[in-house]
């Protein structure tokens, strides 16, 4: 029922201590926001309704209505609100009907109703709901035409509506449920609105195995949306695999840890929890004296007679054919019933407006009169029908009565009447006979269970346990008791997934990323105050490009291209791409631009300077103090003066080191070779000084089991050879020893340090150096999660020595801290150790202002916030596919791209670059799809986050 906020029992219970960072808070859920799909009430137009007429009532009437889902979180004690839709005819209304509709269902209920216009919710509901989603999940797959784009852009404008009528109820401490099938785009488009919303979801049906769910057109949405949530439940640990493992197959970057699903930087946690009843209702019914009264007219007339209940919607999934079969089969071999038996059968109309719910209702019947022709006779009808709904109390007392109850699903999420019928044998103790396809099976052990697709033995289990009733039977209900009234009622599921939607807010990022907003204005001052070298180091695949498939489709575009160069075009700016990408690639694509590439990992380098740095203050465009430009609009983008290739000087690939030991390189080519043969899907990635094992195309289980082996073999031979081994996403590379980007780094840094002594001060921005691991014990899994922190070791030797040492003493992990700085070094690294040492760094220095790092997109936003958590005054800059800043949509690459021209706009004073904003959109779709995220982004300034 729905309750205010604050007045509930059952609220501390939720409360949960979260840890951000250095503080800690106090969290909790102070309210659910239930999103399902129907609102657990119908409404009714009072047609004696005369506004002059007092007596004649209220304009609407509402009933109550009931239902699986329905049962459940009315069983729960938290207080919830509740939106939903308030079925068909609902959205036909006038406007003026719908406002007033809206305020009585809020005044009677506190409930919100969603209005869909009645032909969108047709194809939202009857068509992509029930006839693509719920049979797919039931293992059924029957109706393949009706996945047509027409009826999934119901179903997402159906879904918006849903997410925008919860945000516009939600409150300061709210998290939303939300419920089903119906629903699984509300967190996509929620989490478009709120980055932080605490977004639980909840199945009740099956998840199918990955290979029905992948046949959807509509497979990567689907998930990635529930991706977005903190939680998604399952009422089952088999559901909750399937789902897993469908991640994984589907979203390439995906990977199970634990509990959850990590991707892109979001962590999803998975759990089953089983959904229950509220014993005390079914118990109250059956203290009522009418129920009481019913119970013993139906001991009576059914006295000596084994009475069998079944009760469920007529669904194709419920198995009600089979199960008049099974009853035919039973009267069949065991005639000792005839007289003595009866299957008192409840079949609520379900979604009539579907033609498959219509044919099987005819063959219900048409069954159900064949079987009682067959048997019955003058006073005795084998099987008694009621199609229609009967209440709940009375339904008690059919529960209360009988001696079995017959589930026979093909295929069911839980099936809540197998829970009910237990709760209300308290005294009779009679038996349960259930199909192993229903996932109460695997709550209620103490249950008979049967395959209702083998007729045969399905009868003899009935048939056996009707014979055990009282004696081993009541055994067995007894242990099924415990669970439906005491472990698993509906209250234990509200509680139990609250208290999982709190842990897993506590161990996603999502929250983390509650930094202040800091405006480009504070970037862009650092970035013209500075009057010594502005260096840009830039990694491509996934923070300039999204990671696809195929490793060279990631080419990029003609827009990165114009902005890489209108960025290199601003005076005293070098642009460097830091990639692990072979010097041949980067030449093909880079070669024509005046930026430095590092290549191979850190391996090679090519240097790129200006002749003179002709664009003085003054005369450039850039000029300290010149307007700013605080939005980006179409006609801002004009050309800059861009330099030529002749103002530029390139030199040749130069290696990091001059010795090149590659007389490991066939053995180790070979291994890898060796593995790739047995990978269906794998790739070897051969570069003149390292070697690369892609599996991202592979089967992602087999895939990881055979680089995990590959990972350790080539582990032992590093013992005895000068090579490296890496792990990043989908890949193990192996490559020269000492060979990494901050290696390189080091190299280039200091080549500036020593050509810019001085006032000169480096501004150095770098959204990523290196995720590439060595591996050792201490690294992560394959296709998980970096730290390259042993990388880093260079680089910070490099920062450090660009800065004067100082008296000041030795302080983290006996680190010297670098003091009296010879430059404004924006520092930036994937390591939240790295990084919490600059920031402490940046701490003690206080003319080291502004002190800005920026994340690329394998830094993780564990290893970022676990930093800007603890240091208050540091500076981030998120630029990336991976990091949930990504994708709560402050950066995609597409954003990214936008992000810098509009950067560059603003750093060059008035004008910048040639990226035409709709010619954007179109390339980065193209390029992107089908990714889900790559979604059009409203074009958003460079994003800076302060803590
Ligand atoms: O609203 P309808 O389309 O008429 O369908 C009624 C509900 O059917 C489904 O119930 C499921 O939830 C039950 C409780 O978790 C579970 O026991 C059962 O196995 C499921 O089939 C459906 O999921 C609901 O959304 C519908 O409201
Ligand atoms: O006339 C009836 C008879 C039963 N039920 C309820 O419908 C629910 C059926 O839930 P179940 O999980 O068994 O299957 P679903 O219909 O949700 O797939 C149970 O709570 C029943 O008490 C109902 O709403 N109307």
């Amino acid at each position: 029922m729905y309750t205010e906020k604050s007045s509930q029992p059952g609220f501390h219970a939720v409360s949960s201590m979260l840890m951000f960072g250095e503080q800690q808070q106090e969290s909790n859920i102070t309210r659910f926001i239930i999103a399902s799909n129907r609102l657990p009430i119908t409404f009714e137009r009072n047609v004696d309704y005369d506004p002059s007429k007092p007596d004649s009532g209220e304009k609407w009437h509402f009933k109550e209505s009931s239902g699986g889902l329905i049962a459940g979180v009315k069983g729960i004690t938290i207080p919830y609100t509740w939106i939903g839709w308030l079925g068909q005819g609902s959205g036909s209304l006038s406007d003026e009907e719908k406002i007033e509709l809206t305020k009585a269902v809020k005044q009677k209920f506190g409930y919100t109703p969603v209005f869909i216009p009645d032909d969108i919710a047709n194809l939202y509901y009857n068509v992509f709901s029930n006839q693509v989603l719920w049979p797919i999940s039931h293992y059924l797959q029957f109706t393949q035409s009706a996945q047509n784009g027409t009826s999934w852009d119901a179903y997402c404008q159906a879904n918006r509506a849903f997410a925008d009528a919860i945000s516009a109820v939600y409150e300061e401490g709210d998290a939303v449920w939300v419920h089903d099938y119906q629903l699984y785009m509300v967190p996509h488009y929620l989490r478009q609105q709120s980055s932080t919303v605490p977004i639980g979801f909840f199945l009740h049906i099956p998840f199918p195995s990955s290979e029905l769910f992948r046949t959807l057109p509509q497979r990567y949405q689907l998930i990635d949306s529930l991706l977005d949530c903190n939680l998604v439940g399952f009422h089952t640990h088999d559901y909750r695999q399937h789902f897993v493992s469908t991640a994984q197959r589907i979203i390439l970057d995906a990977r199970a840890e634990g509990e959850s699903i990590i991707s892109r930087g979001r962590q999803t946690s998975c759990q089953a929890v089983p959904i229950g009843i509220d014993p005390t209702v079914w118990n109250a019914h059956l203290e009522n004296p009418t129920v009481q009264k019913l119970i013993e007219k139906l001991k009576h007339d059914f006295a000596g007679v084994k009475l069998v209940i079944g009760c469920d919607r007529v669904d194709y999934t419920k198995g009600l054919p089979l199960k008049i079969k099974i009853i035919d089969q039973l009267l069949t071999t065991h005639k000792e019933l005839h007289g003595k038996f009866v299957l008192f059968q409840i079949g609520i109309p379900s979604r009539m407006d579907v033609k498959e719910y219509q044919e099987l209702t005819d063959e219900l019947h048409k069954l159900i009169g064949e079987v009682n022709g067959k048997f019955g006779t003058i006073d005795w009808t084998p099987i008694h029908y009621i199609g229609r709904p009967v209440k709940q109390d009375e339904l008690a007392a059919y529960y209360a009565v009988s001696d079995a109850c017959l589930v026979t699903s093909v295929r069911d999420g839980m099936n809540l009447v197998a829970l009910e019928y237990v709760c209300c044998q308290k005294d009779h103790h009679g038996a349960l006979v259930l199909s192993e396809f229903a996932g109460a099976r695997f709550l209620l052990s103490g249950s008979y269970t049967i395959n209702p697709f083998d007729i045969e033995n399905s009868a003899e289990t009935l048939n056996l346990a009707l014979s055990e009733v009282g004696k081993k039977a009541s055994e067995k209900h007894l242990n099924n008791y415990k669970i439906v009234t005491l472990t698993n009622t509906a209250e234990e599921w509200g509680l139990r997934f609250a208290q999982l939607l709190l842990d897993s807010i506590k161990d996603s990022f999502f929250h983390l990323n509650e930094t202040d907003k800091l405006g480009k204005d504070e970037l862009i001052r650092a970035f013209r105050n500075c009057d010594g070298p502005r260096i840009f180091f830039l990694d491509y695949d996934g923070t300039l490009t999204k990671i696809v498939n195929d490793p060279m489709k990631a080419k990029p575009t003609q827009q990165i291209k114009n902005i890489l160069r209108n960025l290199a075009s601003l005076p005293r700016t070098t642009v460097f791409i830091v990639s692990g990408r072979d010097r041949r690639t980067l030449d093909e694509w880079f070669g024509d631009l005046p930026i430095g590439l590092v290549g191979e990992h850190g391996m090679c380098v090519k240097y790129c300077t200006r002749k003179s740095d002709d664009v003085s203050e003054g005369q450039s465009p850039f000029e300290k103090g010149a307007k700013e430009v605080h939005e980006v609009t179409d006609d801002m983008y004009e050309p800059i003066k861009l330099i030529s290739d002749d103002e530029v000087t390139k030199t040749d690939w130069e290696p990091l080191i001059d010795v090149i030991d590659l007389s490991w390189m066939d053995t180790i080519k070979q291994i890898v070779q060796d593995y790739h043969t047995h990978t269906p899907g794998s790739l070897v990635e051969e570069k003149p000084t390292s070697v690369a094992f892609h599996f991202r195309n592979s089967d992602p289980t087999f895939g990881e089991k055979q680089a995990i082996e590959l990972k350790s073999i080539l582990i032992g031979k590093a013992a005895s050879m000068p090579i490296e081994v890496m792990t990043g996403h989908f890949v193990v590379e192996v490559r020269m020893k000492g060979v990494n980007k901050g290696a390189m780094l080091r190299k280039i840094l200091h080549r500036y340090s020593s050509e810019h002594t001085g006032d000169s001060k480096p501004f150095v921005i770098t959204p990523v150096l290196s995720t590439q691991s060595h591996l050792s014990s201490e690294t992560p899994p394959l296709g998980g999660r970096t730290n390259s922190s042993q990388n880093m070791g260079p680089l910070i030797d490099s920062l450090d020595e660009m800065m004067v040492p100082s008296d000041i003493p030795p302080t983290l992990d006996g680190v010297h801290p670098p003091t009296s700085p010879t430059g404004r070094v924006i520092r930036t690294s994937s390591s939240g150790d790295f990084l919490h040492k600059s920031l402490s760094f940046a701490n003690q220095l206080e003319d080291l202002h502004p002190f800005i790092f920026c994340a690329g997109d394998d830094v993780t936003d564990e290893d970022m916030f676990h930093v800007v958590g603890q240091i208050p005054q540091s500076l981030t800059i998120h630029i990336g596919t991976q990091s949930s800043q990504a994708k709560k949509n402050l950066l995609s690459p597409y954003k990214l791209l936008l992000s810098l021209a509009n950067l560059i706009h603003n750093l060059a004073g008035s004008s910048s670059n040639l990226l035409d904003m709709n010619q954007a959109r179109n390339v980065t779709q193209e390029t992107h799809s089908p990714t889900p995220d790559s979604v059009f982004i409203a074009p958003q300034p460079i994003t800076v986050d302060r803590k």
